[in-house]
């Protein structure tokens, strides 16, 4: 391969190791964005688009999205708010949910993030955390510190930060306890790491997600963009939902509709019994026990729950 095949192809950054990269290799598959990576090669041509997926650092897709180097990728929310990039951001992916936290021993004695103005903070989102300890600094609650971080125009650092930020590119957690650190900011997923590290959180600066982002100024020029964004919705809201039919009197119908309302609404056959009526309806995965439970009281019948491989559907949430 040379620079020349990446001419006219829409490029696709993709997380090249971490914990975003399997499920988002999950998410091209089912988006059938077919590709062939060569042995330690960051550039792969897709075979059956007019794409090339580049492999990247989460923590550079932000940037460079938001440059224009890359028209389309995924990382987190936390990476793009780190790189400050302007991006625009297409979908929630519903994966690497996590917060970042302001943490600190839970010997020690601060209580919340104001505390640790003019102390030590370690962290690996020193851009982020810069802007949030210079909110504070500035007089703001915490609450409106965090906000800043998503709302607010970027400000210029405080030309005399009292508070200092150390920047480490892993074992955050350990900062504390090796006496580099009088606190961390760290992200929090099930909280094991903090809480064997022997840390609480003392506030929130920010919950972070995976997205689908693209360059502000190409979204509109390549109509794949679009194209893509739909087929990794549909893949997502697959993954979220089952399809469960049932048999029920027409009696109880309307009972019955209010427990699996469906996307739009569900589909209604009539029946050999003229009586009785088959539903079908997309439901939550997460609920369908529940669920099931809620038909047989209202006394459905013959209640079947199917997987979804793929699927379109409107944006009604259920
Ligand atoms: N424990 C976690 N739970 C959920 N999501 C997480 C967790 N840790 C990180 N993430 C999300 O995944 C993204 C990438 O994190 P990861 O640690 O894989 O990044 P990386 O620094 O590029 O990889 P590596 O640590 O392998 O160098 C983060 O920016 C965040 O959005
Ligand atoms: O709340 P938990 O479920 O324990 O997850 C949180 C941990 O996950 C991430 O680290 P990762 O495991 O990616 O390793 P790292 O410290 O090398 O970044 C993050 O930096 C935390 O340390």
């Amino acid at each position: 391969m040379d620079f020349s095949d990446l001419n006219d192809r829409l490029l696709f950054a993709i997380p090249k190791k971490g914990r975003l990269h399997e499920n988002c290799l999950t998410l091209l598959k089912g988006a059938d964005i077919q590709f062939h990576r060569r042995n330690r090669l960051d550039i792969a041509l897709s075979t059956n688009h007019p794409v090339a997926l580049v492999f990247l650092p989460a923590s550079d897709i932000a940037t460079f999205v938001g440059e224009g180097n890359v028209d389309l990728g995924i990382t987190g929310q936390d990476m793009v708010a780190e790189a400050g990039a302007r991006v625009d951001e297409l979908t929630q992916l519903g994966f690497g949910k996590c917060n970042l936290s302001v943490q600190v021993p839970i010997k020690s004695e601060y209580k919340s993030a104001k505390d640790l103005v003019g102390k030590r903070i370690v962290t690996s989102f020193s851009g982020i955390v810069r802007r949030y300890f210079d909110a504070l600094e500035s007089g703001l609650d915490q609450k409106a510190a965090a906000a800043t971080l998503i709302s607010a125009p970027k400000q210029q650092p405080r030309p005399d930060p009292k508070t200092t930020i150390h920047l480490a590119n892993g074992s955050v957690e350990a900062a504390c306890a090796l006496g580099l650190a009088d606190g961390i900011v760290d992200l929090v997923e099930s909280g094991e790491t903090m809480r064997e590290a022997k840390l609480h959180a003392i506030s929130n600066l920010m919950t972070s997600q995976a997205v689908l982002i693209c360059n502000s100024k190409k979204r509109h020029t390549n109509p794949l963009i679009e194209t893509f964004k739909r087929r990794i919705e549909g893949v997502i809201a697959a993954q979220k939902y089952v399809l469960c039919n049932y048999n029920i009197s027409r009696a109880s119908l309307a009972e019955a509709i209010k427990i699996t309302p469906g996307k739009k609404a569900p589909t209604v056959s009539p029946l050999e019994d003229g009586d009785w009526v088959a539903v079908s309806s997309m439901v939550q995965k997460s609920s369908i026990a529940d669920i099931m439970d809620q038909l047989e009281a209202v006394g459905a019948t013959d209640i079947l729950v199917f997987q979804i491989h793929n699927c379109r559907v409107a944006e009604k949430a259920i």
